[in-house]
């Protein structure tokens, strides 16, 4: 769990409409030429506009690693950490292919047991524990936290496309547990860029909820679900300070709770939803039946 210095909860404190900041802004005004496939990027962006989705711009758009990409390269001159990012994903294969053996993922709100439960399934598996955004630029988290939101969506996109390397080549030797990945990317993204209530998301089934074409998919994805008095609970046990938490939370209930609905709407893999308020062994003893039930069929 880290926290930004705009939320005193952490990341999850998302505003709905994101001003676009000082020079980045052009990044909105210009073209942006996609290497992999000769478009040009922000035209889609813009012209994906969907009467089914009013308000959605990037979240659909982003889903592909060159188009991803391409909003990063159009930043390198003003965001020195963009061209970081982009030498990392060059070196990366186009098409990574996944092991034999399982990849879980394990998605959810913020403080629902993520950490808890990706510890417990690594040591009883004995499996590998990857997260996404990978180890190799959380370092630059923080600086596209605070950038216009199609380029921290595009930071965390291309994050996904690293992290499928590493899935790629760990599932050879063992099972892998990852701590979010692209579900998480994605409902995030959707919840931002959607303003107002739960009723105002994409419907079911939109294209936003499919998984990009070119990311290698998981074999089980879980989303972890509790109440919002639990989820409550659970941060001031980390150590929150009670009042501003509570604040913070009732002013953000309608982000978080888009955030959970586009989790449940997310298809091909979609989530199955697992209920983690009960104690930490049982939620591992659900997960580990659930493991073993899909992975023996
Ligand atoms: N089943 C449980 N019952 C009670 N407390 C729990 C349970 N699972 C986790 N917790 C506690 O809730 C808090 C949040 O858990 P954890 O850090 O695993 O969540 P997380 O989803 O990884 O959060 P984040 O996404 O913010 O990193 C921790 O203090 C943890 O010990
Ligand atoms: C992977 C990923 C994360 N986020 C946001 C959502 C949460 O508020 C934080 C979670 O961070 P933590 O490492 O689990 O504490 O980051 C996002 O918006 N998009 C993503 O792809």
């Amino acid at each position: 769990m880290a926290t930004t210095g705009s939320s005193v909860s952490g990341r999850d404190v998302y505003p709905c409409q994101e001003s676009h900041v000082g020079n980045l802004a052009c990044v909105c005004d210009i073209g942006i030429q996609d290497d992999y496939n000769d478009g040009n990027v922000m035209t889609d962006l813009l012209s994906s506009y969907n009467p089914a989705a009013p308000g959605l711009r990037f979240a659909a758009a982003l889903s592909s690693r060159g188009a991803a990409r391409s909003v990063l390269h159009e930043c390198t001159s003003l965001i020195p950490e963009a061209k970081a990012v982009l030498d990392l994903v060059d070196k990366c294969p186009k098409h990574p292919k996944k092991g034999d053996f399982p990849v879980i993922v394990i998605e959810g709100l913020d403080a629902t047991g993520k950490t808890t439960v990706t510890q417990s399934v690594k040591e009883s598996l004995n499996a590998v524990l990857l997260r996404s955004p990978p180890a190799c630029i959380s370092e630059w988290r923080k600086t596209f936290d605070d950038k216009p939101n199609h380029i921290r969506r595009a930071f965390y996109a291309l994050g996904n496309y690293l992290v499928a390397l590493e899935i790629a080549k760990a599932s050879i030797e063992s099972p892998v547990i990852v701590d979010r990945y692209w579900h998480s990317t994605a409902a995030y993204s959707i919840a931002t860029e959607i303003s107002g209530k739960k009723q105002n998301l994409p419907p079911e089934h939109h294209e936003v909820y499919q998984w990009p074409e070119d990311l290698l998919k998981p074999d089980l994805v879980f989303l972890l679900t509790v109440s919002p008095e639990e989820r409550i609970r659970r941060l001031q046990g980390r150590g929150l300070e009670k009042t501003k938490e509570e604040t913070e939370l009732e002013a953000n209930s309608l982000f978080r709770q888009k955030v959970e609905e586009s989790y449940k709407r997310m298809e091909n893999p979609e989530c199955q939803e697992v209920d983690a308020s009960p104690s930490r062994e049982e939620v591992l003893k659900t997960i580990l039946q659930l493991i073993k039930k899909h992975c023996s069929s």
